[in-house]
């Protein structure tokens, strides 16, 4: 269903034209033109030349309009004949050469092209918004296509390329329709049950929509879930490492994004601030957060405090908690650090139970055992330490491994510190964070898209309490709460009633850039 015209925005029926490629020196530069006035453009750059063929490479030297002796450049020319475009109408690309002098004089030239339609340089997102107002893409389709441009990680593409289908946008309007038909019979009944004698009460009409609102319910929840893993994926999967001080958490940082990101000191409290950093694990974008060591004693100052208290905020914030706890001297007098396993050799393995209870508490924990480049009996501490932390976590049984952050460092790799095997296990935890199961397109579901089915569930849940009065169903209020329903999927896919879309399209091009 195309809008109504009386969203169109000012300028709709201009030729557009941009540059499409990104700017810069490049072997080629793609410029798009999209609108009625494409053949006007193409005689004036190719006086007397014949139209190129539909869809196919056509080679042609570009002459400036205003001296036909100067060859702008020698171009393959496409035209894509309207409505099967990228915008619904017709297009015409121009292949040029990517040097900048090139590009900007083939620019300067269109711009001079003299038509009866206004022809001027489109606006970021411009030709997706006219996919959009003619009826090519919908506003679900629209944001996976802006999440695809900004995808920096495979996991990031691979989620935008789930919204691009449209399969989203169809299971919405199949929804909506329903709900029209079950609106529609219910206003029959206010309408006409005076005059005419209906086969149902108002009261089982409004149960047997009921009963058809139930798997769309259940559905909802499906697809929210999918949001909340396809939101891990674009945002980033949100990572704290905590512990005690100085068990190698600003280490184990640095090695897995590979720089310097955090000071590591043998003085214990050496981090005070939040340090985040970003990083790609197997295409999954992870966002860690290395914070100040946890501990409590009455000698510890203002300032160490509140590193503290955000660590434990930003834990408490995360998608997954990473507890790090260190071999170390077993005579070790620093009374915050309980000890979760006692060695043979002088070592033991510590812990503080403060870290333990957000991980016990924490959406995903995996525990770390650090510094076990200096223990000799690392198989029956490990033993010792699974058996303690289930204890600790019961019900949670979280993925305790080994780890020597000092043997990684001197040897320059992840495998020596068994590093690699940490990085597997988080790539695996990613994987059952983000399961959807089967159907891979509820990964497209929107942070906007589910926000919009929340509110689509409670209509639903009003309808179901106003059905739940039986004989005394207000059949009018029920209505009401279907339309409602139905106007929340109408935004999802900005067809049909979605009174508000220029607002909605305001937020989905916002991330757009001109050309696109
Ligand atoms: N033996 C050994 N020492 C390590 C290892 N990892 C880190 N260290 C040392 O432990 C000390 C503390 O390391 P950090 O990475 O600063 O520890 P932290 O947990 O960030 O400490 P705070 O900032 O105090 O919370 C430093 O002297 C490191 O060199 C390891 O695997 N083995």
């Amino acid at each position: 269903m195309r809008p109504p015209s009386s969203i169109l925005p000012l300028g709709h029926y201009d030729t557009i034209y941009a540059l499409s490629t990104a700017p810069g020196r490049a072997a080629i530069a793609i410029i798009r033109i999209s609108g009625a006035g494409w053949w006007d453009i193409y005689q004036a750059l190719c006086p007397n030349r014949p139209p190129p063929t539909p869809r196919k490479a056509t080679l042609r030297d570009l002459l400036d309009p205003s001296d036909t002796n100067n060859i702008l450049d020698s171009a393959l020319v496409f035209h894509f004949p309207a409505p099967k475009t990228v915008t619904g109408e017709d297009i015409l690309e121009l292949h040029i050469h990517g040097g900048h002098a090139t590009v900007k004089a083939v620019l300067a030239a269109i711009g001079q092209c003299r038509s009866k339609h206004t022809i001027r340089y489109a606006d970021a997102g411009e030709f997706t918004r006219r996919a959009f107002q003619n009826d090519r893409l919908d506003l679900g389709q629209v944001e996976a296509l802006g999440d695809a441009l900004s995808a920096e990680t495979e996991q990031q593409r691979r989620a935008a390329m789930r919204g691009n289908s449209g399969k989203l946008g169809r299971i919405y309007e199949e929804w909506r329709q329903l709900l029209l038909a079950a609106r529609g019979e219910l206003e029959a009944l206010i309408d006409f049950s005076e005059d005419q004698h209906f086969d149902e009460s108002p009261a089982e009409l409004v149960r047997n929509v009921t009963s058809q609102i139930g798997p769309i319910l259940e559905a909802i929840r499906r697809h929210q879930k999918g949001s909340r893993y396809g939101e891990l994926l674009k945002r980033g999967i949100r990572i704290s490492l905590l512990g005690p001080p100085n068990a190698g958490k600003s280490s184990l940082l640095n090695i897995i994004v590979d720089r310097e990101a955090s000071i590591v000191s043998e003085e214990a409290g050496t981090t005070r601030d939040i340090v985040e950093v970003s990083v790609d694990i197997g295409g999954y974008l992870c966002v860690f957060a290395d914070t100040a060591g946890l501990r409590s004693s009455s000698s510890i100052g203002g300032v160490e405090q509140e590193g503290i208290r955000r660590a434990k905020a930003k834990a408490k914030d995360s998608d997954l908690v990473i507890v790090l706890a260190s071999v170390e001297p077993s005579d070790s007098s620093n009374s915050s650090i309980y000890q979760l396993a006692s060695g043979h050799s002088g070592l033991s393995t510590f812990c503080d139970l403060e870290s333990l209870k957000i991980a016990a508490e924490a959406e995903q924990a995996i525990v770390v055992v650090n510094k076990c480049d200096s223990t000799r009996d690392l198989g029956t501490q490990l033993e010792y330490t699974k058996t303690k932390i289930d204890n600790l976590l019961p019900g949670r049984s979280p993925a305790v491994v080994s780890i020597s952050c000092r043997d990684a460092e001197q040897s320059g790799g992840l495998d020596p510190g068994n590093i690699g095997a940490l990085l597997d296990i988080l790539q695996t935890t990613f994987g059952i964070m983000t399961n959807v199961g089967d159907d891979l397109d509820l990964l497209g579901v929107s942070e906007r898209q589910s926000q919009l089915l929340s509110t689509c569930t409670e209509c639903f849940e009003r309808f179901k309490d106003e059905a739940l009065q039986g004989e005394e169903c207000d059949i009018v209020v029920a209505a009401e709460h279907l339309r409602a329903a139905a106007a929340c999927l109408a935004r999802i896919t900005g067809r049909g009633e979605a009174g508000d879309v220029e607002e909605v399209l305001g937020i989905v091009f916002e991330k757009f850039c001109v050309g696109k």
